[in-house]
């Protein structure tokens, strides 16, 4: 008791040292915080918009900061120490297992190590023919939206994003008609749903309590949905790999050529430390990560360009340098070359990132540039939605300005000011994949359609989420472009 005492006097020192409201007794706060996914969203919205340098959640009996001056960001991000995530994650690994995601320590390491090759630039100019003829699909599947009174692109959107990421990291073609892919999309949002609202209940961190609750069978028939399609994707390329490549090549060359899946089937053949369970975990891990932050990063991609016509001339004008008056298809090199393209998507990204919230547990006291000593086992959190929209750092942050992100005004930014894939070790394996995905698909779409706005972006009703989520569907009217 004594130990633990001391240990609580010391996080009570610093959190009373932070500006804020006096911290409130755990219940009578959480239940104020979490009255909805919505409401929590703006709480926290709140704390960032108000408290510089950092803001404090709960009192010192569970102590949760967040930081916002990209100085801290860094001290936290960059350490080598501090990648443990926090408690949340944990909840997640039913159904992620302790895949990429969520691992750490030495396993995080060896497979970090290992998938990191999956991701390389020559691996990416492979996918790329995938992605661009996975856009002339959405083309043709948005096509006939055209000239209805508007048009839902959230199903369309996730769908595009889901069959683009089992097509190239997986290797496995996706059945359109096949119903277990919408049941897999709305899968994961469920499950999102399920883990947020246990992080809104204090009694459900206990495991004990947990498990007779109506969430937990909810929870485990959604695991099931998730691991069945998984595995089916799994057990599908382990047959193709099986049968076609019948000698094992385990050289460095070959490996820096596999896509993840078949990188993962050979290593576990060659009798490597990853079993069916590691690859189920990793699969799961890539599906989600790989295709619903993108899904998201598009949809209020076409929000914004909905809303922004003089932008959606000039990607115009950009693709027609690019191509000249060519029909053929995009490749690799054109999307490359769209530089103007590439700065319209780093804004949509800083408005809208689609992680908006990431949280690591301090390993053992941390020094922050701003001067305070964040205590071993604190939850801390990045939010990088409200670093975005921080108005010391982004000047009329709500204003959407592509020119923000030109090579002239990119000088001097803060490296920790801009982290829609987090930074430091561990920052995002797939960025350069989801960026050539975005580039890839908005081409496509504003090279044959002209958006309309139904909506304005400026009151998205948002909800606390693992990825940014509106508690609305995104609506655009679409036209043919002559
Ligand atoms: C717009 C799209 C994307 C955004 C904004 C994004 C953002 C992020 C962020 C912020 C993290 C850090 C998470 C944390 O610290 O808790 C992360 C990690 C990760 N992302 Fe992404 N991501 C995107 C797309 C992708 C794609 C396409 C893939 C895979 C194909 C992917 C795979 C991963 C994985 C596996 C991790 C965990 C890395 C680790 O801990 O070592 N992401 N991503």
């Amino acid at each position: 008791f004594a130990k633990w005492y001391r240990r609580y006097r010391r996080r009570k020192v610093f959190i009373d040292k932070i500006p804020g409201p006096p911290s409130m007794p755990i219940l009578g706060h959480t239940l104020k915080l979490f009255r909805s996914a919505e409401h929590s969203w703006n709480y926290f919205q709140l704390q960032n918009r108000t408290f510089y340098p950092l803001y404090k959640l709960w009192n010192a009996f569970v102590p949760l900061v967040g930081l916002i001056s990209p100085d801290d960001i860094e001290v936290l991000l960059s350490s080598k120490k501090h990648m443990e995530k926090s408690k949340v994650y944990n909840w997640m690994q039913g159904w992620l297992g302790t895949g990429l995601l969520t691992s750490k320590g030495s396993k995080w390491h060896y497979r970090r190590k290992l998938l990191t090759p999956a991701f390389h630039f020559g691996i990416l100019q492979q996918f790329s023919k995938t992605i661009i003829e996975q856009s002339d699909l959405l083309v043709e599947r948005l096509g006939d939206e055209c000239d209805k009174s508007f048009t839902v692109l959230d199903p369309i959107v996730a769908d595009f994003t889901l069959h683009t990421i089992c097509e190239t990291a997986m290797g496995t073609k996706l059945d359109k008609t096949d119903k277990s892919v919408t049941e897999y999309i709305q899968a994961i949002y469920d499950i999102g749903q399920v883990l947020i609202h246990r992080v809104g209940r204090p009694w459900l961190f206990f495991e004990f309590f947990y498990k007779f609750t109506t969430l937990r069978k909810l929870e485990m028939k959604l695991i099931k949905i998730l691991h069945t399609f998984s595995r089916s994707v799994i057990e599908n390329r382990q047959q193709f790999f099986n049968e076609t490549i019948t000698r094992p090549n385990n050289t460095s060359k070959a490996k820096e050529r596999m896509a993840l899946l078949d990188l993962l089937i050979s290593v576990k053949n060659n009798g490597a430390i990853i079993d069916d369970e590691g690859i189920r975990e990793e699969v799961d891990t890539f599906m989600f990560e790989g295709h619903d932050t993108t899904a998201s990063g598009i949809l209020f991609a076409l929000l914004l360009l909905s809303n922004h016509s003089d932008v959606q001339e000039k990607i115009c004008r950009e693709i027609k340098e690019v191509m000249g008056y060519s029909k053929r298809q995009f490749t690799f090199s054109d999307l490359q070359n769209m530089q103007y393209l590439e700065m319209v998507i780093k804004e949509c990204l800083r408005l809208f990132p689609s992680v908006p919230l990431i949280a690591r547990t301090t390993e053992s006291d941390l020094m922050t540039a701003s001067g305070y000593v964040i205590p071993a086992d604190t939850i801390v959190h990045v939010h990088i939605y409200g670093l975005h929209h921080h108005p010391l750092i982004y000047p009329d942050p709500e204003k959407f300005d592509p020119e923000r992100f030109s090579p002239e005004n990119s000088k001097g930014r803060h490296p920790f000011a801009y982290i829609p894939f987090s930074a430091g070790p561990r920052n995002c394996i797939g960025q350069r994949f989801a960026m050539l995905e975005l580039k890839s698909a908005v081409a496509a779409i504003i090279r044959n359609f002209i958006l309309l706005p139904v909506e304005s972006p400026n009151d998205v009703p948002f909800i606390l989420h693992f990825v940014l989520k509106s508690t609305r569907t995104t609506n655009v009217k679409l036209r043919r472009r002559t």
